[in-house]
């Protein structure tokens, strides 16, 4: 993933101010500061939900979101997730496999739930669940389909220790198979257990005058 001269205002106020970041393949990132800085403004923009002011965001060799290889390679959890109506927390999972070309019995689908503590909740609906456990399901699903980037924004929020820690191994298991990582988090410790490299939002330009 390569960054450069990136520039993003909301309305008169600059946000991000001539951003750079290379990220590469294999290589795991955590973009860290404080409310308000920019970090979910940079992590939309690499993951084509928005479109910069300027600057030049290649991702795996292309502008990010215009291709389907995109969407096939690149998992985002920028957005909050949309959940299907009537489907189940087992099968979500289920259609998740089936759109990537995978059984959800090879891809583990009962085994993912029962490691992120859904197992008892495969029969209720996302809505119906706790916010914690929302998280637990989307990162479940982030990582039951085939991907080789991950782009998550704050992937320890609303878990609880002992979850942070089993979502750290995870990652850090996705870096070790080859997989690249860029995320932002405000917690150095999971990052630092996740494997990725914290960076500031400083560190890779000037950031705005945005307040939190
Ligand atoms: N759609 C928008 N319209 C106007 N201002 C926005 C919009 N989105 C973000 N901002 C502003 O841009 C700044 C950066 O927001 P962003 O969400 O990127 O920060 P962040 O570093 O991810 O913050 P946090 O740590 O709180 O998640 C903030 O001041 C925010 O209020």
């Amino acid at each position: 993933m390569e960054v450069s001269g990136l520039h993003v205002s909301y309305g008169s106020t600059p946000v991000l101010v001539d951003v750079a970041l290379t990220v590469p393949v294999g290589g795991a990132v955590c973009v860290t500061g404080e409310n308000g800085v920019g970090k979910s403004t940079l992590l939309r923009c690499v993951s084509s939900l928005q479109r910069p002011d300027a600057g030049t965001i290649r991702v795996l060799g292309s502008a990010p979101g215009s291709t389907p290889e995109f969407w096939r390679a690149v998992v985002t959890t920028v957005e909050p997730p949309t959940w299907y109506p009537g489907l189940t927390v087992r099968e979500h999972g289920e259609l998740v496999c089936r759109a990537h070309g995978r059984d959800p019995e090879d891809a583990g689908v009962a085994e993912a739930l029962e490691r992120f503590g859904l197992a008892g909740h495969a029969d209720a609906i996302p809505p119906s669940m706790s916010s914690g456990q929302k998280q637990r399901l989307t990162l479940a699903l982030a990582l039951l389909r085939p991907s080789s980037l991950l782009i998550l924004d704050e992937p320890e929020q609303r878990l609880d220790p002992d979850a942070k820690v089993m979502v750290a191994g995870l990652l850090a298991d996705y870096l070790a198979d080859g997989g690249t990582l860029l995320m932002a988090s405000h917690d150095e410790t999971f990052a630092a257990a996740a494997g990725a490299e914290p960076t500031t939002m400083a560190a890779l330009g000037e950031t705005g005058t945005a307040t939190p």
